[in-house]
């Protein structure tokens, strides 16, 4: 038998890192996917083949005759780590332990950028090797063991991230619970720096701050918060549409002053953030843990106009829709 599911990638409209200390967060899922497929092999081994992952520490070395590989094995586990615990959990969910399970991998998403590529790749490899293994999950189960492959792995997460790969659609996200937001095709352009920044160092980083500095850092988080409520009302109210997005603008540029604040932009980051306003947008602000990865701006009737100025500034524009599909199943084959 043979599994195939994708899961799709994501941006926070509002809400980053504060949502990691229970205040709301609104996210969207889009139309890049982590493809990844699963099935049983010959052997009692479970075999990872990730096509679309750098593998870090590859040493080669070569005279004239031979080659010499060598490997810093750590650091290739390591990368792997998302996908290995997803495995493990759904074999002890299933009590398959000892069952031999290939699950190979393909991704349109950029990795450690802010688009939920760890999320993605967790939560399409639950659903597949799940289905695999003849265990019936709900979504909303699938998004709760992604967010338990990444509290392993990050050590903090919030769980937005799993939850709309998972669910798709836009959701408002708060404390473990989520709620769909009405569905509205955004005029987005993402802005991708080119560089990475890993989650688990940045809200660790923003951790460290927190503790150091809790009379600064509690109100600028209070502030997010009240920036996602607002946006909420923003996208629940009766506001005719151009004023609608002309708040939500607004509170994109101040949801990205905030992040700046706490120490997640990058000089790369804010270019191109600024470039996307000068050009237009309504707003535009980072998406995701930030320290590199992607900006993602409001640009009505200005997306290739917002997508030049990034590319001027130095970063790669992604036009992408907002996906109304989480995980699914693409195909089972006996
Ligand atoms: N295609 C993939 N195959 C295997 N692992 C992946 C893949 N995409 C992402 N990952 C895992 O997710 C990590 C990046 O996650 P993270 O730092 O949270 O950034 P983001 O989720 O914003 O892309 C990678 O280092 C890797 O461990
Ligand atoms: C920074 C954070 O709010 C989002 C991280 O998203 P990403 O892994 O950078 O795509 C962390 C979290 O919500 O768990
Ligand atoms: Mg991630």
């Amino acid at each position: 038998m043979r599994v195939l599911a994708s899961a799709p990638a994501k941006i926070i409209l509002f809400g980053e890192h504060s949502v990691v200390y229970g205040k709301p967060a609104i996210a969207a899922a889009i139309n890049l996917r982590t493809y990844v497929r699963a099935e049983f092999n010959d052997s009692k081994r479970i075999k990872i083949e990730a096509h679309d992952i750098k593998t870090p520490g590859l040493i080669v070395s070569f005279s004239e005759n031979e080659i010499y590989f060598e490997s810093d094995y750590g650091k290739a586990a390591e990368v792997l780590s998302y996908v290995r615990q997803a495995i493990e959990l759904v074999m002890e969910e299933a009590d398959a332990n000892g069952k031999g399970v290939t699950v190979s991998i393909t991704s349109q998403i950029p990795v450690g950028a802010g688009l939920g590529s760890s999320a993605a790749v967790a939560v399409a490899t639950i659903g597949a090797v799940s289905k695999l293994l003849g265990l019936e999950l709900t979504r909303e189960e699938i998004a709760k063991l992604g967010h338990r492959v990444e509290l392993l792995v990050q050590g903090a997460s919030s769980g937005v991230d799993p939850t709309i790969s998972a669910i798709g659609g836009i959701i408002h996200y708060e404390k473990g619970k989520f709620e769909h937001l009405p569905f509205v095709e955004l005029p987005i352009v993402v802005g991708y720096t080119g560089s990475s920044g890993p989650t688990k160092e940045l809200v660790a980083m923003v951790r460290r701050t927190y503790e150091e500095m809790p009379e600064i850092v509690e109100p600028i988080l209070t502030s997010m918060g009240k920036v996602v409520e607002e946006a909420i009302e923003t996208l629940l109210s009766e506001l005719e549409e151009g004023m609608k997005l002309a708040r939500l603008g607004r509170l994109m540029n101040i949801n990205h002053g905030l992040l700046d604040a706490l120490g997640v932009s990058t000089k790369k980051l804010s270019e191109l953030v600024y470039a996307a306003r000068t050009a237009g947008a309504l707003g535009a602000k980072i998406t995701g843990a930030g320290g590199g990865g992607c900006m993602y701006a409001l640009a009505p009737e200005k997306q290739s106009e917002v997508a030049t100025a990034i590319t001027i500034a130095g970063g790669t524009p992604i036009i992408t829709e907002i996906s109304r599909e989480g995980l699914r199943i693409e195909e089972v084959l006996p």
